[in-house]
Parts: C-alpha cells; sequence; structure tokens
C-alpha cells in the first residue's frame, strides 16, 4: 500500500505572509479581501498574517523573496492585477511576474503562491475578484494553506 501524503487545509498555527500590488488597487483591494478571510475561516490567528504593499505586480517577486527567506512564513502568497492595455507593456509585466513568483518558490522552498489575475479586460479581473468567477486571492489562500501543509509533512 502506497504512503499518501497530502495537505490539508487547516491552518491553524501556520504563519502566512501577502504581498498585494497597489496597482488596479480596485482589483487587488478585494483580492486581499478574499485572501484574509479564507484564512480566517481556516483558523489563522490575525497575528500570524503579514501584508506588505508594492507598487505594482513586477515588484512582487522581490518582497516575496524577502518574506520567504525570512523564516517568518509557511507560505507567502502574492496578489496582484494585471490588465491589458494598448501596448506590449503587459506581456512584460506577466511574464516576470510569473517566473519571479515561481523562482522564489523554487530557489527558498517556501510555498509561495500565484494571485495574480492576468486580464484580456476590467471586466476579466472584477469578475475574479469575488464576482461570477470567484474571488483569486481566496483560491490562493486556499492553495497556500494547503502547500503549507504538505510542505510541514514531507
Ligand atoms: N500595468 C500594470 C502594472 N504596471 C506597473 C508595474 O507592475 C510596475 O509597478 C512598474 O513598471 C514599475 O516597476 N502593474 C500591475 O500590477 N498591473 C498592471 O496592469
Ligand atoms: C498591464 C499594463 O501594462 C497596462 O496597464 C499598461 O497599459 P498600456 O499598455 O496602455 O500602457
Amino acid at each position: 500500500m502506497a504512503k499518501i501524503i497530502e495537505g490539508h487545509l487547516s491552518a491553524k498555527g501556520l504563519k502566512f505572509g501577502i504581498v498585494v500590488a497597489r496597482f488596479n488597487e480596485f482589483i487587488t483591494n478585494k483580492l486581499l479581501s478574499g485572501a484574509l478571510d479564507t484564512l480566517k475561516r481556516h483558523d489563522t490567528a490575525e497575528d500570524d498574517v503579514t501584508v506588505a504593499w508594492v507598487p505594482g505586480a513586477f515588484e512582487i517577486p522581490m518582497v516575496a523573496k524577502k518574506m520567504a527567506q525570512s523564516n517568518n512564513f509557511d507560505a507567502v502568497i502574492c496578489l496582484g492585477a494585471v490588465i491589458r492595455g494598448s501596448t506590449t507593456h503587459y506581456d512584460y509585466v506577466c511574464s516576470e511576474v510569473s517566473k519571479g513568483v515561481a523562482a522564489v518558490g523554487l530557489s527558498t522552498g517556501v510555498p509561495t503562491i500565484f494571485g495574480v489575475v492576468t486580464t484580456e479586460n476590467i471586466e476579466q479581473a472584477v469578475e475574479r475578484a469575488g464576482t461570477k468567477a470567484g474571488n483569486k486571492g481566496s483560491d490562493a489562500a486556499m492553495s497556500a494553506i494547503e502547500m503549507a501543509d504538505l510542505l510541514r509533512k514531507l
């Protein structure tokens, strides 16, 4: 019989860092609320959550890395909203934030969760920030809880 190791959704005693981008704050505030609400509903103590605001999604990886290296967090949740404009800027920001967040997780061993919405327009972003397509901040918090629990068991 194989030994199966799974992360469960109990966040009691776990510590979380959240990095959230101020750019498109009308969306990222909703992602943050979703993440905080989900952590709370899974028994995370308020004192066990630290939130750092950064200017835009491009800056997320640097602060996520600092948090992950601090040994103070079981997981780091990255929240942002990159919405396509009329130039190629969108592609550069998306590419850097996604690669950067992945690199932080792999290089530090601390689960670093990608809760950045990358959308073609504002409507798609609104849909993913607590309306018809759920709340990606809340989804990111669930992934963080599961991964933090899994990592402590491995
Ligand atoms: N256009 C978006 C940005 N752009 C700003 C960059 O993230 C960065 O802050 C700036 O280039 C300075 O280094 N950021 C987002 O989060 N969302 C966008 O839609
Ligand atoms: C995601 C972005 O880069 C965007 O806000 C920038 O818009 P634009 O390409 O029109 O400068």
